[in-house]
């Protein structure tokens, strides 16, 4: 067996490595000083204390006792032949242990590395050393499980189902209708479903969501269909809606009129919140109609009946759409009183509110925000600007439409809120939900002169635990962002590194990416990503990704082994060098790509 392959595979020596690699740096440096055959003189002198013949085995006590006699630490070529080039110097392979040690080595698979001592002459490893050298080497079972890396799945999952949503684009077959561009907005989009005509008043009505032009920012746009009438004089209202901005309130942002449905509709232009349904779909069973009397045995649905058959219903309903708990229904009631508060201290009416007009946006009940709909389109559509000396009245009435709304939630129960039944409702909401729920119900459905502000301590101290619940889960979001810039970060060192491996021609030089600094990051990506199991199989580790990445963006000082493919080559690198390599090249990219006389040159 030829010493020699014990030795490192110096065989870079012989085939050189890229000429402008930093290997080739350190070894023209060398080579200043003294002539390979100089080095290669050295080395067969040192070896011939081996004997070639002996068995693996006594080969192999001969390395063993000479690698117990040597600490381990980083390899660094450069020293390791100035050691040999020192024909005084310390032999390196000496076994007489007190001979002063310059400089150590590791095995690893029949390679040898060679370390040299530290500045401080100091042979121990330095205590932030990256003990990983190679992938050949027996990987370290990192325990890190990947999920404590990405956001949590359910929020991962809500997040891409509402991103799917906002990026969906219409079936023209199915849509043929469509206009490209309605005004400043584009990327029209049906959030009806098909076939699904709506009416407020008496306007039919469609919902779209398309994309702002001068934003980029998704919207919804409610469509009006037929509208004659001008807008003018509503200025002011619209202005004062615009105003309103709560988080329980989709806020409108723009009122116009368009001919792009070649009719004159009226378009209101609300926020886009993707992946909201409103109460009535979420929490009531579609088979239901609006009034509730779907009793198959009646002819006419709206006759009265007794109070024995209303009960009876509304059970039947609670039971077959289930009792919604009572802090889903203290979430909805908090988080609709608060919009009202806004609404009324602003000197507005909502004007209908119904479980239609309401969305509801996250999967969990008690955790579901809720936002009032459609704002401003009953003032509008009903063109009675002379009763506006009537707000007061009908901020009574919203206050009863909340009471109702609570009522057929808490019954589950759209014939619940029919006027004759309203009693008995509350009667049978009172056996499952307690009395402060139900007293708040009563006081909206009261036929005194109520007030917004009134819910407040009827709420009391359920507000706190409604603000600790949102607080909890803001911080709970935070913590998961948190983690995402940090992969942000690593994903921007990945976009450098990729747009610099493998590329093919850059400044007319088609070797560019594989010479120079290139080189060295090239391996260094073959390391990242390439390393393979001692029998062969792809060695998969994120932590080792994350952690390497996280060395690399912080420059740290820690070294690692560069192998090529045909482990000829190996570097020994910090990261601190390899990031000084990877923003130099992906400077010379971007700023070639950013020039204009560039392009002009070619
Ligand atoms: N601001 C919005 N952001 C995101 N999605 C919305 C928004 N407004 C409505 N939607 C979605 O569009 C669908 C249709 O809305 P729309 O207001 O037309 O409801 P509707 O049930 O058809 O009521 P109506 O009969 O009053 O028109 C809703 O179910 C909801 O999923």
């Amino acid at each position: 067996m030829d010493p020699m392959a014990l030795v490192t595979q110096y065989n870079l020596l012989q085939n050189g490595p890229p000429e402008e690699s930093k290997l080739a740096t350190y070894m023209k440096r060398q080579n200043n000083a003294s002539p390979q055959s100089s080095l290669y003189s050295t080395l067969s002198k040192n070896y011939s204390n081996l004997d070639i013949n002996q068995s693996s085995v006594s080969m192999k006590k001969a390395v063993d006792n000479f690698q117990a006699s040597i600490p381990t630490v980083d390899f660094v070529p450069r020293n390791l032949v100035s050691s040999l080039n020192n024909p005084d110097g310390p032999s390196m392979y000496a076994k007489d242990k007190s001979q002063p040690i310059q400089a150590y080595q590791k095995n690893v698979n029949g390679t040898t590395y060679f370390y040299p001592p530290d500045t401080n002459g100091s042979n121990q490893p330095n205590g932030n050393i990256f003990d990983d050298p190679s992938g050949y080497l027996p990987m370290p079972s990192v325990e890190s499980p990947t999920s404590s890396l990405y956001a949590q799945d359910d929020l991962r999952r809500d997040l891409l189902h509402r991103n799917a949503l906002s990026m969906a684009s219409p079936d023209s077959d199915r849509w043929p209708d469509l206009p490209e561009t309605i005004e400043d907005y584009h990327d029209v989009y049906p959030l009806d479903i098909y076939g699904h005509s709506s009416k407020i008043l008496s306007y039919s009505t469609s919902t779209y969501r398309a994309t702002y032009s001068k934003t980029g920012e998704k919207c919804c746009l409610k469509r009006i269909h037929g509208f004659r009438l001008t807008i003018t004089k509503y200025a002011p209202l619209i202005e004062a809606w615009k105003k309103i901005n709560h988080a329980n309130i989709v806020q409108l942002k723009d009122v116009f009129i368009t001919k792009a449905f070649n009719d004159t509709s009226l378009m209101f232009i609300f926020n886009y919140h993707p992946d909201s349904e409103s109460l009535q779909t979420r929490h009531f069973n579609s088979n239901e109609t609006m009034n509730g009397y779907n009793d198959p045995f009646s002819s006419d649905p709206n006759a009265p009946r007794p109070y024995s058959h209303t009960k009876n219903a509304i059970l039947r309903h609670q039971h077959s759409n289930g009792l919604l708990s009572e802090n889903t229904l203290w979430n909805y009631a908090i988080q609709l009183s608060s919009a009202l508060r806004v609404i009324h201290g602003s000197g507005l009416a909502l004007r209908g509110l119904c479980l239609n007009r309401v969305l509801v946006t996250g999967h969990v009940n008690n955790r579901a925000r809720l936002r009032i709909n459609c704002v401003a389109i009953t003032d509008i559509l009903i063109n009675d600007m002379a009763s506006s000396n009537m707000i007061g009245h009908f901020q009574q009435e919203d206050l009863t439409d909340f009471g109702k709304l609570l009522l057929a939630l808490a019954c589950r129960s759209l014939i619940a809120v029919h006027q004759d039944n309203l009693a008995t409702s509350i009667d049978l909401m009172a056996r499952s939900y307690s009395s402060d729920i139900r007293n708040i119900i009563r006081y909206l459905l009261s036929t005194q002169r109520r007030h917004i502000t009134e819910l407040m301590p009827m709420i009391g101290a359920r507000f706190y635990t409604q603000l600790d619940a949102a607080q909890n889960h803001s911080d709970n979001l935070e913590n998961e962002l948190s983690k995402e810039m940090e992969n942000g970060r690593l994903f921007r060192l990945l976009v450098k590194l990729g747009s610099i491996n493998e590329r093919p021609e850059f400044n007319l030089d088609p070797a560019w990416s594989e010479t120079g600094d290139r080189y060295m990051l090239k391996l260094f990506r073959d390391y990242l990503f390439h390393q393979v199991t001692e029998d062969g199989r792809p060695w998969l580790d994120m932590s080792h990704i994350v952690q390497t990445l996280n060395k690399l963006d912080s420059g740290s000082s820690d070294t690692i082994c560069l192998y090529s493919r045909d482990e000829k080559t190996i570097l020994v690198v910090s990261y601190q060098e390899l990031k000084h390599c990877l923003e130099q090249s992906y400077c010379e990219i971007a700023s070639v790509a950013a020039s204009d006389d560039h392009i002009k040159a070619e």
